[in-house]
């Protein structure tokens, strides 16, 4: 049990983060100066997510929701700072895994819920949480650590480097009319919003891992997000399509919200996924007959996403911005390595530092065969951030290398490097954590 100070007149308006839970001896996994660390289980990570809103100048749940929130936390992988009895920061993570180029699949802790106490920040609670943590999450065997960040000068020092991208989009559903020569296959239906905690987790699986850079959801991040959007004050409504047999291969969780003048509307894509091209393009077939909606809105599209070429007037969709997304953490770099394809052409040896983590550092022969270590001479040494940046294939090497992120005994080596991690398609995640 854990206490949180009030308002005088306690009616949650005014509570605060100043979150007390009740000394422990045991569990306690380090200490820093005045701080202690231990994992937070039970009614402790609700507080570590008040701890989390109120970094994020949001309220606490609702007191009604205090069960749906201890069940979107997977038991076992909360951290908490204390400084006595107070609790000043926190981290977590959900247990998931990645898809790599060329398809496999390997663990990967998706980190979040990352918060300081405003009145404890710069004083090293999240390089204690950070220390931690990556050595809890190799422990466990785990491949990688994903995260999104809310700043970006915030994690490179972690061994964290930015391995995906994502687009945000405007269309204007005035003028988007998708070709009239693109076949119509399958049907799209609206369902039952109050249903879909059984209807999505099992579709999103079947949809599958299809590119690289996606991840699977476990129970609780679903937990959370279900949690969300029927708190949420929006409009939220879910479509399916079914393929032209009927199969469910498709699902968009858009949320509708007024502009003002009262008919119109704007619409925002808050989760699309289809298990293939076609899916996708009949999901947008639906989203764009919706009537009385002047824009939509996606935050987190495909930088390669496709869909000005499936409309008639290509300008209806305005790319709004391109940011970070993952930022991928390399926990265990000659399982990683091992873990992915490599187009052909000639070897390179990269080395790799990993202050952190040193069991990481090290030299890697890098063929089209696959990688292994080895003590042949370095052509290009990186820190595993870099190699985070690299390793899904949205960046390339010439490009790190030219901006001093890593360095390369000469021009022919990073043609090679270049060759070796390029991928035909970037990274997409496309979940929220
Ligand atoms: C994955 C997620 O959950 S993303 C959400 C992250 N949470 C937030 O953004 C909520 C608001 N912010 C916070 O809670 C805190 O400021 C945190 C978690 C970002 C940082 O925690 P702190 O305890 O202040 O970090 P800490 O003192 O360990 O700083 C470590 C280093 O990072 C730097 N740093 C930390 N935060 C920032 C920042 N926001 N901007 C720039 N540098 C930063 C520090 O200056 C320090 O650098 P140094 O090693 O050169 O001295």
């Amino acid at each position: 049990m854990s206490t949180r100070s009030a308002s005088p007149d306690d009616s949650g308006a005014g509570e605060t983060e100043i979150i007390r839970l009740p000394a422990r001896r045991t569990g306690i996994i380090g200490r820093v100066s005045d701080y202690a660390i231990r994992t937070l289980d039970g009614d402790d990570v609700v507080e570590a997510n008040t701890l989390f809103r109120a970094a994020l100048h949001s309220r606490p749940s609702e007191a009604e929701h205090r069960a749906e929130v201890r069940a979107g936390y997977p038991a076992g992988r909360a951290l908490g700072v204390l400084d006595g009895d107070d609790l000043v920061g926190t981290a977590m993570s959900f247990p998931s895994a990645l898809a790599v180029p060329g398809g496999a699949v390997r663990s990967m802790a998706a980190v979040s819920r990352i918060a300081v106490r405003a009145d404890h920040t710069r004083r090293g609670v999240l390089t204690m949480l950070q220390k931690h943590q990556l050595a809890d999450l190799a422990g466990r065997g785990e491949v990688f650590a994903s995260l999104r960040a809310s700043e970006a000068s915030i994690y490179g020092r972690f061994g964290y480097g930015v391995a995906e991208r994502i687009r945000s989009i405007t269309v204007r559903s005035a003028i988007a009319r998708i070709r009239p020569t693109v076949p119509r296959v399958g049907h799209t239906r609206l369902v039952d919003q109050t249903r879909i905690d059984s209807l999505l987790p099992a579709l999103y699986e079947r949809i599958g891992l299809h590119r690289a850079g996606m991840i699977t959801r476990p129970d609780e991040l679903w937990r959370a997000r279900f949690l969300g959007w029927r708190t949420s004050s929006d409009l939220i409504r879910t479509a399916v399509h079914s393929d032209a047999d009927g199969t469910d291969d498709g699902f968009v969780v858009y949320r509708t919200a007024k502009d003002g003048s009262g008919f119109t509307s704007f619409l925002e894509v808050i989760d699309l996924h289809g298990a293939t091209p076609t899916a996708t393009r009949e999901l947008w077939r639906f989203l764009l007959s919706i009537d009385l909606i002047d824009s939509i809105k996606v935050m987190m599209q495909a930088v390669d996403d496709p869909l000005e070429w499936l409309l008639t007037d290509r300008r209806a969709v305005e790319v709004t911005g391109v940011e970070d997304a993952t930022w991928l953490r390399i926990l265990d770099v000659p399982t990683a390595l091992a873990a992915r394809t490599y187009a052909g052409g000639d070897a390179v040896v990269i080395e790799v530092e990993d202050p952190q983590l040193p069991a990481n550092s090290g030299r890697y022969r890098i063929d089209g065969e696959g990688a292994h270590r080895t003590e042949e001479p370095a052509d290009l040494v990186m820190s595993v951030a870099v190699l985070g940046a690299l390793y899904l294939g949205d960046v390339a090497p010439s490009a790190l290398a030219c901006s001093g992120w890593l360095t390369a005994t000469d021009e022919t080596v990073l043609a090679r490097a270049d060759r070796l991690f390029r991928t035909t398609i970037p990274p997409y995640c496309g979940t929220f954590f």
